[in-house]
């Protein structure tokens, strides 16, 4: 065979092993998190819109909800607006609070709406603000066994995903970014990691799956060890290991243990630095990165 043939083969075999995929996930949601750290350049931001794009034509449901940590972080340091992370979650004061609204509500996600629109008018953004989408309550964190107050920071406790699934039957993505109402302060608002928001709206949706897209490839066992990578974990594995992780592998996985238990039968962390990350999970029998699955028992009920 010519390189040529071999080349037309290999796109051929690769069309082929996404055939059960597409079976397993026709006409089904899948709620991606894409990451800050993923929207590295604007190569990989288009490759992830052309995904997105690409998902929706093959009758999957994407339903985008975005970060912008490092934005924020730039952001905030051009304004000398101190900041800093504990246990994976920024200290948030009401002045920063502004900021993270503004650089994810103004700036990144009409920014990936736009990039997904130049396909089309697909994308819609809302903020987790936008009509009772989400509702939150403040929470803190516990660092070394010391109790840590993250300030305006919260869990979302509740979802009204009528929006989503509004846009979802009108044939569009939508493009959510994690800010929600305080539900025990009227008018205040928190600053929810976009991980935990977007395994929230999983769970809410009754995603089929929930993909976190972020830059190292997947989750090691045993950090900073390159041999250490997970391809499979159980959610009683998972939640026994989370307690020895680091930083903002922390909040990535407890989002994915938090949404393997609310229902969501699958859950996995990849490498956006990868261009089309999405397409090499979605379409390759083996998948990339680290899948998250039920326990046998949970899986069974
Ligand atoms: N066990 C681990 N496996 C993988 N990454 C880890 C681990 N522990 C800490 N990390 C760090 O967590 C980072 C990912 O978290 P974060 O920076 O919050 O990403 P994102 O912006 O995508 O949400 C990685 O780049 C890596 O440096
Ligand atoms: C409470 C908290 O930490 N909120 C995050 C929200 C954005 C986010 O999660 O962005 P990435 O996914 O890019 O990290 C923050 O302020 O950075």
């Amino acid at each position: 065979m010519g390189a040529h043939s071999s080349e037309a083969s290999t796109k051929a075999q690769a069309l082929i092993e996404s055939l059960p995929w597409l079976r397993e996930f026709q006409g089904k949601t899948i709620v991606v998190k894409f990451g800050g750290n993923a929207m590295v350049n604007e190569e990989l931001k288009r490759a992830f819109a052309e995904d997105m794009v690409y998902l929706r034509q093959v009758g999957v449901h994407p339903v985008v909800v975005h970060g912008g940590g490092p934005q924020i972080s730039a952001e905030l340091e051009r304004r000398g607006i101190p900041s800093e992370f504990r246990g994976g979650l920024r200290v948030t004061s009401q002045e920063a609070l502004e900021v993270v609204r503004e650089v994810l509500t103004v700036e990144v996600g009409p920014q990936l709406s736009a990039l997904i629109n130049e396909h089309g008018p697909l994308a819609q953004a809302l903020s987790g603000e936008t009509d009772g989408l989400f509702s939150g309550t403040r929470r803190g964190t516990v660092v070394d066994g010391e109790k840590v107050d993250l300030g305006l920071v919260g869990d979302v406790t509740a979802v009204n995903p009528a929006t989503v699934t509004a846009i979802l039957a009108a044939g569009k993505i939508p493009v959510v970014s994690s800010i929600a109402p305080d539900s025990a302060h009227h008018g205040q608002s928190l600053n929810v990691n976009a991980d935990s928001a977007a395994s929230a709206l999983a769970v809410a949706l009754g995603a089929a799956k929930l993909i976190i897209l972020t830059d190292v490839a997947g989750l090691y066992r045993d950090w900073p060890n390159r041999d250490s990578l997970v391809a499979s974990i159980d959610a009683a594995e998972l939640g026994a290991l989370i307690p020895s992780l680091e930083s903002g592998m922390i909040p990535k996985m407890t989002a994915c243990l938090d949404a393997v238990r609310g229902g969501v039968p699958k859950a996995a962390i990849i490498d956006g630095r990868v261009l089309h990350a999405i397409l090499l999970e979605a379409f390759t029998a083996e998948g990339i990165g680290t899948e998250v699955i039920p326990t046998a028992e949970e899986a069974a009920q």
